[in-house]
């Protein structure tokens, strides 16, 4: 896959900035208002029987704040935090080892959490259900099982699909929360937080061009402010007004809504190549050379939600929005 800079997905290079950029608390973490609401009452609760938490589902699209919130309920619960992901727990003995290390009352992170194996899913459910492992001792006719205590914990599970969640697994968290794509106005507030941070001159209009860009995601925002800060810099006096983020955002082939060159040739084969659609996803994959689940994962979440891109049981659809946004005349039929 070819590297994006409106990419939503986490570069190696920039989990550094990342890190010293996630808000703590939860009265850092900008937008997600309901969520935050929530998420406050069932914390000062667990506290206030002193049990743990129940388990949290974090689900939505790459870059929205799932790792980050997570952090934040490890911090706002005052515990430890342990943090691994489905597919570095390869069988039930290495979750065993994680879940047998914990202390009362401590998170446990499970990061793309729908690919953890079915074996080790398995294991999970008594420990989730009654804090318990059951562990077989010996073998064959002789074999039993025992049953061994664990401290109350919580588990927090992220995932980009929870649809690809067992519903067996899905059950089994008391609380369940779907992060949404951010504002524009959110994304301003989080731009000028990072900006703060970072030691940029951003100004509001400045803050404000690269919001409308981002693609409604955090990460996607905050990756565009450090490249746009290498243009106020380098062609500038290092501070970045609505036009320096214009300027640099145009050079970068970043257009008004935030879409990128891939975007724009996936959206334009649709319309003028195949007359509007509709359109297999094989087919349009093999058009601009990319796999299938790439396109699903990567490109098409964010073209579905500012309804550029439908879905149908035949394929996919341009819509009359996109047809606008290209300076395309949209077709009667
Ligand atoms: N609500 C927020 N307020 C301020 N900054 C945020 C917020 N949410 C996310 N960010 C910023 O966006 C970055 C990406 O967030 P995070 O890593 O939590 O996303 P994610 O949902 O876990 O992504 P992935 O699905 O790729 O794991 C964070 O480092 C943080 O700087
Ligand atoms: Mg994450």
């Amino acid at each position: 896959m070819e590297e994006r800079i409106i990419s939503a997905h986490l570069a190696p290079e920039d989990a550094a900035v990342e890190y010293s950029l996630r808000p703590r608390f939860l009265s850092e973490y900008i937008g997600q208002e309901r969520v935050k609401e929530n998420l406050r009452v069932f914390i000062e609760a667990a506290k206030m029987r002193r049990e743990a938490l129940d388990h949290v589902l974090l689900y939505g699209p790459p870059g929205l704040g799932k790792t980050t919130l997570s952090v934040i309920i490890a911090n706002e619960l005052g515990v430890n935090l342990r943090a691994t992901s489905g597919p570095a727990i390869e069988r039930p003995g290495d979750l065993a080892a994680i879940l047998t290390n914990l202390e009362e009352g401590d998170v446990l992170f499970i990061d793309e959490i729908h690919r953890l194996p079915r074996a080790v899913e398995e294991v999970l459910y008594p420990a989730m259900e009654d804090f318990a492992l059951d562990i077989i001792i010996g073998k064959g006719p002789s074999a039993r099982s025992v049953r061994l205590d664990l401290p109350p914990f919580t588990l927090i599970g992220a995932t980009t699909r929870a649809g690809l969640l067992s519903s067996p697994l899905r059950d089994r968290f008391g609380v369940v929360v779907r992060l949404e794509y951010y504002t524009e106005d959110e994304l301003v507030l989080i731009l000028l937080r990072a900006a703060d941070i970072l030691g940029v001159r951003l100004r509001e209009d400045g803050a404000r061009e690269i919001a409308r860009r981002a693609r409604g995601t955090p990460r996607v925002a905050n990756r565009l402010l450090k490249r746009v800060r290498d243009f106020a810099q380098v062609s500038g006096d290092g501070v970045i007004t609505g036009a320096v983020a214009r300027d640099a955002l145009e050079r970068m082939q970043v257009d008004p809504m935030g879409l990128d060159a891939i975007d724009r040739k996936l959206l334009l084969s649709i319309i003028d190549t195949f007359g509007g659609g509709p359109v297999g996803l094989e087919t349009m994959a093999a058009t601009i050379g990319e796999e299938p689940h790439t396109i699903e994962d990567v490109y098409e979440p964010y073209l579905l939600q500012i309804g550029f891109l439908q879905r149908t049981p035949r394929g996919r659809v341009a819509t009359p929005l996109a047809y606008q946004h290209f300076r395309r005349e949209v077709p009667r039929t």
